[in-house]
């Protein structure tokens, strides 16, 4: 009998769905009883809101929001707040999920959590944004979804540290203890308890990322490239944060952008792209459209099937698809954003031998330099100042609180290093660098010893480094 393949169809799975399809996949390759699986996979707390907001012409509006807390194996969660029309449950759950498996492959001691409001920020004036920001942080307070050994929030799509601004300020009028609301949210601007590097970090991220699978050499061969960034072609979806400062870090790395893609379309130079140029350029007209040099592509879509080395999708979820995934010319995707290729679309990408390097592992760089924030905040003082016996015992109460809200022991040195380190900047960015290195080279160790593709590989440290955490924690009553 013969047997033939049958044919890749798109059943639209729900983001949530494929997060856990993808976790199945690599829960197949470890040894974990289904109960305690299904334990690592569910979503703890989901609070969905509804709130009114009065617009400036006086008319009342109701905002939908969420908040999903995925895990609470360690304390506090931790995720970003979008703001964007098409926010669901689904979507927040499903991003909550990925926020505990990233944590967990890049050891940062938090569980996983998402907030979404379900607006176009582009439809609103600043002040009425902030009356927005600022209800929505008073009813996760009212629940108790937010506070720094609660659940910590962080920027996401359409959020910035503004918003972050917004949300520190209205907690702290509700807080009883100002000296650790500070660490209440994460992403902050540098003035208000924020760290340099946080605003460039996910993009940094991305950068340290693809370099280390650029240096594969097996990998490179397999695809037909030289080992190193220098000279490869790169498409970037998404001039946002993550998108803008994924393509300046590549582009200063040596890699050569070729095409861009903002909302309004995409352009595309093979000879090569000066960002700043084209940022410059939209910031003039409004648009990337009509780059001197470029071609224009009307629909932003267009550019993820450009020819090049590199594709970055920096915006949005489910940008891929079995649709296009046949058209993709791209030898490497870089998931600079969550889930921009869905599950059927990967397994045409990994047949075509499509290099892909997963969400979960790429974006990190983020909740890693939170994390530095976060420890930054509860230490609330600069140490360098002050007298030795005085900070030995700050110190050692610094650890007590951290390890009250997380359980986890930080190591003195590490207080030590950050309270003392004279360039902060610096110190962040070495932090990220090491970060990134190391955990790339976790998943290609797993990946080598069961012979998956890159996504299983870090689904399955995640789902490892999670289980040994329930199994430490036990089960309440
Ligand atoms: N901000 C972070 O620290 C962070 C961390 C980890 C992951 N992420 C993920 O990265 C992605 C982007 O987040 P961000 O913070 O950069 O958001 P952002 O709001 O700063 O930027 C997103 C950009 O994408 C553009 N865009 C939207 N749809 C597009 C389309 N179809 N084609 C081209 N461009 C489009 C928007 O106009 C915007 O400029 C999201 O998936 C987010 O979850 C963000």
């Amino acid at each position: 009998m013969q047997l033939t393949e049958a044919p890749v169809e798109e059943r639209t799975y729900s983001f949530w769905e494929q997060v856990n399809r993808m976790f199945d996949r690599a829960a197949a390759h470890t040894k974990h009883p289904k109960g305690l699986l299904d334990q690592i996979k569910a979503c703890n707390s989901v609070y969905r809101m509804e709130f009114p907001v009065k617009r400036d012409d006086g008319s009342i509006e109701v905002v939908r929001a969420y908040r999903a807390e995925h895990s609470h194996h360690k304390l506090p969660t931790k995720g970003g707040i979008r703001y964007a029309p098409n926010v669901t449950e689904d979507e927040v759950m499903a991003l909550a999920a990925l926020m505990t498996y990233k944590c967990a492959i890049v050891d940062v001691p938090f569980g996983g959590a998402k907030g979404g409001v379900k607006i176009d920020r582009r439809k609103y004036s600043e002040a009425e944004l902030e009356r927005i920001t600022r209800r929505y942080t008073y009813e996760l307070l009212k629940k108790n979804f937010i506070g720094p050994g609660v659940d910590v929030p962080a920027p996401d799509y359409g959020t910035g540290p503004r918003e972050m601004a917004w949300i520190l300020d209205t907690y702290n009028s509700f807080s009883s203890n100002p000296l650790e609301a500070l660490a209440c949210v994460t992403g902050k601007p540098v003035g208000q308890g924020g760290v340099r590097g946080r605003k460039e970090a996910t993009g940094r991220g991305v950068f340290f990322g693809v370099r280390e699978a650029c240096s594969v050499e097996e990998d490179m061969k397999a695809l037909g490239l030289q080992t190193g960034l220098g000279g490869k072609t790169v498409v970037v979806q998404g001039l946002g944060n993550v998108g803008y400062h994924a393509a300046k870090f590549l582009q200063e790395g040596g890699a050569v952008l070729v095409g861009l893609a903002e909302i309004e379309g995409a352009i595309y130079n093979p000879d090569g792209l000066d960002l700043e140029a084209v940022m410059e350029h939209r910031r003039r007209t409004g648009s990337i459209l009509n780059f001197p040099g470029a071609k224009n592509l009307e629909r932003s879509q267009d550019a993820l099937e450009l020819p090049c080395d590199i594709l970055v999708p920096a915006a949005l979820e489910n940008q891929i698809t079995v649709e296009n995934a046949p058209h993709i010319q791209a030898k490497i995707i870089a998931e600079a954003a969550n889930g921009p290729v869905t599950i059927e679309a990967e397994e045409i990408l990994l047949k075509k031998g499509v290099l892909i390097i997963p969400d979960v592992y790429l974006n990190a760089g983020g909740v890693t330099v939170s994390y530095f924030e976060w420890l930054r905040n509860l230490y609330h003082v600069r140490f360098g100042r002050l007298s030795k016996r005085f900070e030995e015992r700050t110190f050692s109460r610094i650890l007590e609180v951290i390890e009250d809200l997380t359980g986890k022991k930080v190591p003195v040195e590490l207080v030590q290093e950050v309270a003392h380190g004279a360039d902060e900047e610096d110190l962040v960015n070495s932090g990220l660098e090491e970060t990134m290195i190391n955990a790339y080279q976790e998943i290609l160790a797993i990946r080598r010893e069961h012979g998956v593709d890159l996504r299983t590989a870090a689904f399955i440290d995640a789902i490892n480094k999670v289980a040994q955490s329930y199994l430490e924690l036990g089960i309440f009553p």
